[in-house]
This record gives C-alpha cells, sequence and structure tokens, in this order.
C-alpha cells in the first residue's frame, strides 16, 4: 500500500490564512490579536519553535512580543513578568516555553498564567474544561491533530485508537479529544506489556514518546491513519519523529511527516488560540 501523506504544513498555511482575514476584521472592531511569549534560557530547538511562532504570528497579522530571559533568572523574576502580562490589557495571549531551565517550577509558572490568556491551555482549569468538554482553548499539538485528521478526511467515530505517550501536554489531551469524537481509546506509556501488539490493534495510531523511530513498521496495521507527533534532533541534526517513517508508510494508508507534519499544526492552532483569546478577552474585563 502506498500511503497517502497527511500533509500539514499546507492545511496550516489554509487555516492561517482565514485566521489573517479574521485578524483583519477584528481590527476594524478595535480588537488587537497580541501573543507574548516567554522563553527562558538558550535552549537551541526552543529557538526554532519560537521563530516558526513569530513568523506565522507576522503572517496572520498578529503582534508578536519576545519576553527572552537568562537561564539566571528567578522564580520569582519569571512570576512577576507573568503577573505582569496578566495585567497588561494589550496581551491577549501568553505562552511560556517549556521546558524550563533547571530550578524553576513549571507548574508554579502553568498556575500563574491567567487561565483567559493561557493559549497553551495547560491551566488546571483549562484542563478540567477539557474533560468535562465544555472549553474555551485546546492544547494546540492534540488540537492541531485533530484539525488534520478532520481535514483529511478521516472519521474517529467507532475506530480504535491507540495513543503512545501519557504526558500532560499532548497524550493525555489526545486520548480525551480522541474521546470526544467517539473514538475507543487506548493509551500505551512505558510500562505497556507488549506495546506493539497494542499499536497494531489500533485503526489511529498517535505517537507522542519523543524516542526516535520507536514505532516501527511490526507496530502498524494494514490500512492505520498514523500520526506522528515526534520531533526529535538526532546528533546529525537531522529531525525525526516517534515512527520510522518508510516502514510505517508502507502498511499505512494515511501517515504525517516530520517535519510537515503536526509541528505546522501546532502553530497554526496557537494562532487560533490566540485570536479567541483575543476575542474573550475584549467582550469582558478590558
Ligand atoms: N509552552 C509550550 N508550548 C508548546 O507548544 C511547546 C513548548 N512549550 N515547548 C516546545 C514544544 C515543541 N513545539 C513545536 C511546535 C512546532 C514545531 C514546528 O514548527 N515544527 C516544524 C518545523 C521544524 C523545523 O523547522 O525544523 C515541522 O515539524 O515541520 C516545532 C516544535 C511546541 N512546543
Amino acid at each position: 500500500m502506498s500511503a497517502k501523506i497527511l500533509d500539514g504544513k499546507a492545511v496550516s498555511q489554509r487555516i492561517k490564512t482565514e485566521l489573517k482575514a479574521e485578524v483583519e476584521k477584528l481590527k476594524q472592531t478595535g480588537i488587537k490579536p497580541a501573543l507574548a511569549v516567554v522563553i527562558v534560557g538558550d535552549d537551541p530547538a526552543s529557538k526554532i519553535y519560537v521563530r516558526n511562532k513569530k513568523l506565522a504570528c507576522e503572517f496572520c497579522g498578529i503582534k508578536s512580543l519576545e519576553f527572552a530571559l537568562p537561564a539566571e533568572t528567578t522564580q520569582k523574576e519569571l512570576l512577576a513578568l507573568i503577573e505582569r502580562l496578566n495585567n497588561d490589557n494589550t496581551i491577549s495571549g501568553i505562552l511560556c516555553q517549556l521546558p524550563l531551565p533547571e530550578g524553576l517550577d513549571e507548574e508554579a509558572v502553568i498556575n500563574a498564567i491567567s487561565p483567559a490568556k493561557d493559549v497553551d491551555a495547560f491551566h488546571p482549569s483549562n484542563v478540567g474544561k477539557i474533560m468535562i468538554g465544555n472549553f474555551d482553548f485546546l492544547p494546540c499539538t492534540p488540537a492541531g491533530v485533530m484539525e488534520l485528521i478532520a481535514e483529511s478526511g478521516i472519521d474517529v467515530s467507532g475506530k480504535k485508537c491507540v495513543v503512545v505517550g501519557r504526558s500532560n501536554i499532548v497524550g493525555k489531551p489526545m486520548s480525551m479529544l480522541l474521546l470526544h469524537k467517539n473514538g475507543t481509546v487506548t493509551i500505551c506509556h512505558s510500562r505497556t506489556k507488549d506495546l506493539a501488539k497494542e499499536c497494531r490493534e489500533a485503526d489511529i495510531l498517535v505517537a507522542a514518546v519523543g524516542v526516535p523511530e520507536l514505532i516501527r513498521g511490526d507496530c502498524v496495521k494494514e490500512g492505520a491513519v498514523v500520526i506522528d507527533v515526534g520531533m526529535n534532533r538526532l546528533e546529525n541534526k537531522k529531525l525525526v519523529g516517534d515512527v520510522a517513517f518508510s516502514e510505517a508508510a508502507e502498511k499505512a494508508a494515511a501517515i504525517t511527516p516530520v517535519p510537515g507534519g503536526v509541528g505546522p499544526m501546532t502553530i497554526a492552532m496557537l494562532m487560533k488560540n490566540t485570536v479567541k483569546a483575543a476575542v474573550l478577552n475584549s467582550t469582558g474585563k478590558n
């Protein structure tokens, strides 16, 4: 079988083009979406993400502000910055790039971001709303995966979905969104007994573990949809996913590439959340 490539880059471009038009309209009503990105320390992989976010903001007409703090920043200083951004009516959304350098408390930082500006949807209040199914923001990567699936005409309802990875950022919310679309969801992780066997059951297989090419051809059922959330930089600088692409593509009906799959969708969803935050924050407090 030759797999259809799910082109996240193309789909994200369509979404960003729609958002650009929406932002233009909003500006006529005095609403100006603005995203504040906080980045602490000097992680090179983070830099790529930050650069791509900035370019996407420019394209959509969203103002982007970057707050680059040194790795030695104290917890107190970081929380003070977030408090200032929370109270700044010209800022629609706040994203603090994770992981933070050693010594900084990620949970405290996530909790400090105002839920109304939490465009990552990492705050416990937003996480709870997602669980219940009545939410303002969806986490960018899982939401991007759902959009890519929907845009590709893939119906989740009744399908056996296997999510490999149980992080708060991807695996857990991903499972919840698939459940909301009536998938039958299994979550696999490092203690799963026979990972390949579980994966082979999947109609829709989502890999989000951060292990380069963990998912081999023998993990993929004939005709499955394979979504690769992994973004692993090898020593030779090559970017590979959690899926061994060519082996998996021999079996799959559809598969996402890395790069050009889930990554660009994540960024498009961040733009969408920022526009939504700008609208929500304009019709209440500000
Ligand atoms: N608070 C927070 N929220 C995040 O969403 C978050 C984070 N911290 N920390 C880091 C990870 C990683 N991440 C990426 C998203 C898109 C690309 C991306 O655009 N990838 C492109 C380009 C890759 C390239 O240019 O090499 C692609 O896959 O095609 C990369 C990485 C978001 N994360």
